[in-house]
């Protein structure tokens, strides 16, 4: 099912669907390329139209071996296409999916590789705002790097901005993917280089445990996470490399390292990594994540926009969830500030070493439930040997501490 793309495209085969379209794989007069063509009924839409024309201005020149390079833009009829380089391979997300979690050297070498390709970026001017898994693709032609890890690229500057360049989004609404969106974003801030900095070490983050630090729940609630709560430190994570993580997740922008020295720090840490297994971490308590999105209060989605695991609602007007491969995207309001003050509930997705307990889940709540009945059973027998007292403290031993192991407040 040949199509043509202007005069000089024909699109063969569908790699992927993204929330804003659809991307073939097609050829060009110089060979094998890839298109995302704009979903039709959008194209008639000029905002999304400037999206678009945006993705490709942002990165004219940018010629990296970690950023996906965009080659032309067609405007054809009611086609419009964004032409870039072909990468043969797969996602992150998709080799994350498969291997649940990756050997840190693995992890380090492709956030690595996508830090050396955000310093190009950074320095041309382009902030990328949308750093995430299915944006990090990996050539699997190419040859191997460290750790068995194919070269990774950096896609879809769909919605990157020109630094300092007037801003196109609201103020008022915060686009990008709430399980990778910087505190300051959060706040109503404008988005610098180092908000990529933020979710790229939440991308290192998530290929080390599994799962995002403040992911979960309703997208509100992990907004405010990014906020108000700290990252809680992996079990058996190198120490240098959890300071590198703590660094760039760091609520203060300036703290965070520069991208050309994330991407030297990590390659730093190679050698020391070699050979290390996936780290064991459980899976997150998906219940906490429910109870967070059921009674935190948090700034509601526009209207009719589904709560959907992973925080996601379309970025694109009109978007609906089949309209892409996964959920990624968000478009929100930022969220008052009395609303962000609610504070950490303590309802993050937390690390917990494989085969610890589970604070706060429902076998935990259960033995302890158990525990505290035992106990009152056994205080109104023991009572008359005077041994009250012995009962009380050990009632409140065995009370499951509150949230607070999976999230401590931020130091402000
Ligand atoms: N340059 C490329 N070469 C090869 N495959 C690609 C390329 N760009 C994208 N793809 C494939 O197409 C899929 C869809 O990409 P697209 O950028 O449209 O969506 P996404 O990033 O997954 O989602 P969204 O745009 O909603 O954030 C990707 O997951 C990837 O597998």
């Amino acid at each position: 099912m040949a199509r043509r793309i202007g005069s000089r495209y024909t699109a063969h085969q569908i790699l992927g669907r993204g929330s804003a379209g659809t991307v073939w794989l097609g050829e060009g007069p110089d060979g094998p390329v890839a298109i995302k063509l704009l979903r039709e009924d959008l194209s008639s839409d000029q905002e999304l139209v400037g999206r678009f024309v945006q993705e490709r201005t942002a990165l004219l020149g940018l010629e990296h071996p970690h950023v996906v390079s965009v080659r032309d833009l067609v405007v054809d009829g009611n086609d419009l296409a964004l032409v870039m380089d072909l990468v043969r391979g797969t996602d992150l997300r998709t080799r994350l999916d498969r291997e649940r979690r990756l050997a840190p050297e693995a992890a380090v070498a492709i956030v690595a590789d996508v830090a050396d390709g955000l310093a190009a970026a950074h320095a041309a001017g382009v902030v990328h705002r949308d750093v995430k898994p299915e944006n990090v693709l990996l050539d699997m032609q190419g040859p191997l790097g460290p750790g068995g890890s194919h070269r990774a690229l950096l896609t879809d500057f769909g919605v990157a901005k020109l630094i300092d360049t007037p801003r196109r989004t609201r103020a008022t609404k915060i686009i990008g993917t709430p399980d990778y969106l910087a505190p300051e974003i959060v706040e109503g801030l404008p988005p610098r280089a180092s908000v990529d900095i933020y979710a790229l070490a939440t991308v290192l983050y998530e290929l080390l445990a599994g799962f995002t630090p403040f992911g979960g729940g309703h997208p509100g609630a992990v907004l405010r996470r990014h906020v108000t709560e700290t990252v809680v430190p992996l079990p058996g994570i190198p120490d240098e490399l959890w300071q590198l993580l703590v660094q760039c997740l760091a609520k203060a922008p300036a703290s965070r390292l520069r991208a050309s020295e994330l991407g030297a720090r990590l390659r730093e840490l190679l050698p020391m990594l070699a050979g290390m297994p996936p780290l064991e971490v459980d899976e997150p308590d998906t219940e906490a994540e429910e109870e967070a999105g059921e009674d935190a209060p948090v700034p509601a989605p526009a209207a009719g926009e589904p709560v959907r695991r992973r925080g996601a609602v379309p970025l694109v007007p009109g978007a609906k969830p089949s309209d892409s491969n996964r959920d990624t995207h968000t478009s929100m309001r930022v969220p008052a500030p009395d609303e962000l003050a609610g504070g950490a509930r303590g309802t993050a997705r937390a690390p917990r070493a494989a085969g610890a307990p589970r604070p706060g889940s429902a076998r935990n709540r259960a033995v302890a439930r158990r525990r505290r009945l035992t106990l009152a059973v056994a205080a109104v027998l023991l009572a008359a040997a005077g041994v009250g007292t012995w009962l009380a403290t050990a009632e409140d031993d065995a009370t499951p501490p509150r949230d607070t192991r999976h999230s401590a407040p931020a130091t402000p």
